[in-house]
C-alpha cells in the first residue's frame, strides 16, 4: 500500500515534499555523479518547483524529465515543458539539463518510438512526481483512453508510449499526449503523487479500492509502498 502522508497546511505540504525530493535527488548525485527527475505539469506543482529552483544543487548534474506533454509546440500555452521553463528551469536550477517529451510532427503515435529512445536513457528515474485529475488521471493515463491499456503494463520496456485521450475527458485540453509508461514509474527508485484538496483525496480513496478501475488506482495498487501520497487540504 502507498504511503499516505496528510499535512496540516499546504506549506508544510510543500517543504516535505521538498525535502524528500532534495534528499533522493542529493542521493543519487552521490553515488552515481548525475540524478534524474522526471515532473509533472499540472498547477500543483508550482511551489515545490520555486522552492527547487532556489536549493543549492549540483543541478547541472541533475536531468529533468517530464512525467507527461500535450502534443503541442514549446511556445503554447498548456505546455508542460513552457510551465517547467517558467517556473523550475530558472534561478538555480537553470543549469539541469532538460529533456522534453514534444518532437517535430503531427501524430504522437508516429513520434512515440523516437521519444522513447531518448527518455530511456533517463530511465529509471531516482524520483517521479506525479500529479492526478478530478477524474483519476495521473500523467496522461486518462480513464478509457486510446493506449492506455499499452501503457500500463507494469512490466513494460517502453518508458513512454502515446496516449488520446476521450475529448469529454480534457474538455478543453489537448486529446493527444504523451506520457510515462507504467513500466517506467515501477523502475523509479521513488514515486511521490502531489494532491491538494478535499477533492483530490476522496478520489483518491475512490480509486484505491480494489474494485475501481480508475488508472491513479492502478498505478497505486502497482506501486504499493514506493508510492508515497503528499496531501494537504
Ligand atoms: O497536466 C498535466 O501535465 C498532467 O497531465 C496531469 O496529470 C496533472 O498532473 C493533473 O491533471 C493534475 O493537475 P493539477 O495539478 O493542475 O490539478
Amino acid at each position: 500500500m502507498a504511503n499516505f502522508l496528510s499535512f496540516d497546511s499546504r506549506e508544510a505540504m510543500v517543504a516535505a515534499i521538498t525535502a524528500d525530493t532534495r534528499t533522493r535527488l542529493e542521493a543519487a548525485l552521490g553515488k552515481s555523479g548525475e540524478a534524474r527527475w522526471a515532473v509533472s505539469g499540472g498547477s500543483t506543482p508550482a511551489p515545490l518547483f520555486a522552492a527547487m529552483a532556489d536549493a543549492d544543487m549540483a543541478w547541472q548534474n541533475v536531468k529533468v524529465a517530464l512525467v507527461d506533454e500535450r502534443w503541442v509546440e514549446a511556445d503554447h500555452a498548456r505546455s508542460n515543458t513552457a510551465f517547467l521553463r517558467r517556473t523550475l528551469l530558472t534561478g538555480k536550477a537553470v543549469d539541469a539539463a532538460f529533456t522534453p517529451m514534444k518532437v517535430p510532427g503531427d501524430d504522437p503515435f508516429a513520434a512515440a518510438s523516437q521519444v522513447d529512445a531518448t527518455y530511456k536513457a533517463l530511465d529509471p528515474f531516482d524520483v517521479v512526481l506525479l500529479g492526478m485529475g478530478p477524474d483519476g488521471h495521473t500523467a496522461s493515463l486518462f480513464p478509457s483512453a486510446e493506449g492506455l491499456e499499452a501503457a500500463m503494463q507494469p512490466d513494460d520496456a517502453a518508458t513512454v508510449r502515446a496516449i488520446r485521450a476521450n475529448r469529454s475527458d480534457v474538455t478543453g485540453d489537448e486529446v493527444l499526449r504523451l506520457t510515462l509508461t507504467l513500466g517506467a514509474l515501477t523502475r523509479a527508485g521513488a514515486v511521490q503523487l502531489m494532491i491538494t484538496g478535499d477533492d483530490k483525496k476522496a478520489v483518491y480513496d475512490a480509486a484505491t479500492d480494489p474494485a475501481s478501475n480508475l488508472p491513479i488506482g492502478r498505478v497505486a495498487r502497482a506501486l504499493g509502498d514506493r508510492l508515497s501520497v503528499y496531501w494537504a487540504a
